[in-house]
């Protein structure tokens, strides 16, 4: 039976070292339990302050990051490169400062990359590169948006009930317009799944979502053994 805990700190650079410290933990645990891990990143603010304290932790030197696996929950379908895209960002904040072997880094394709600017053909060779892994997500990380969207699954938007396990996302109300992203079927394989939010204007959807407001998808998203939120008070002062 999976379980839901709710983390609440004081503010977002607790938060951001609070995760970082919980994520370096659960690496090193998935490592030593099944000689790998398998970790899905999030894009967005709180998530760069993640993993710039995951640089920062001594307890970092125990991973083997030759032996991580990364994904990503969504990303901005843009050029590589592009400061916008959740890459970038993650390659910046940590990712070129690690030991990571490459072909372990599965990036969501660009919209320069094999497929063009087909959103559709991108997500679908994202799929089959999870369908070649088959991983077991031993952490999967979202931001929460201000209107509850996870990923890039926004509220009342069709591609949010996308079947298979990742999708196009078009006309997103958040830029850019063009997006991939995980499914929910997706997300909810992973065995922890944890909702990382900050900030006041994260009260409002965050508040619902733990009351159980199943129009946003923050409230699906789930793991099979445990979900977390990790908030700071002002993300958690309508729950
Ligand atoms: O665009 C996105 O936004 C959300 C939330 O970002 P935040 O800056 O408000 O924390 C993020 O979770 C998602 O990965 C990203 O593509």
């Amino acid at each position: 039976m999976s379980e839901t805990v709710v983390v609440v700190v004081p503010d977002a650079d607790v938060l951001a070292s609070a995760v970082a410290a919980r994520l370096v933990t659960a690496i090193i645990e998935a490592q030593a339990v099944r000689g790998r891990a398998d970790v899905v990143l999030t894009g967005g603010r709180v998530a760069a302050k993640v993993l710039r304290a995951v640089k920062d932790l001594p307890a970092t030197a125990a991973i083997d990051w030759s032996r991580v696996d990364l994904w990503w929950g969504d990303e901005r379908f843009l050029a590589a490169g592009d400061p916008d895209r959740n890459e970038t960002q993650a390659r910046e904040a940590l990712l070129d400062a690690l030991p990571l072997h490459a072909a372990r880094v599965h990036a969501m394709p660009p919209s320069d990359g094999p497929d063009g600017d087909d959103a559709a053909a991108a997500a679908a060779r994202y799929g089959d590169e999870l369908a070649a892994s088959l991983p077991t997500f031993d952490v999967l990380m979202l931001g929460v948006g201000e209107d509850g969207h996870v990923a890039s699954l926004f509220p009342g938007h069709p591609d949010a009930t996308a079947d298979g396990t990742v999708t196009a996302v078009h006309d997103s109300p958040k830029p850019p317009p063009t997006r991939i992203s995980l499914t929910f079927s997706a997300i909810r394989s992973a065995a922890e799944v944890w909702l990382v939010a900050a900030g006041p204007d994260k009260a409002d959807s965050v508040g619902a979502a733990l009351r159980g407001d199943t129009g946003l998808p923050a409230a699906r998203a789930t793991g099979t053994r445990k979900t977390v939120w990790l908030l700071d008070t002002a993300a958690a002062a309508k729950r």
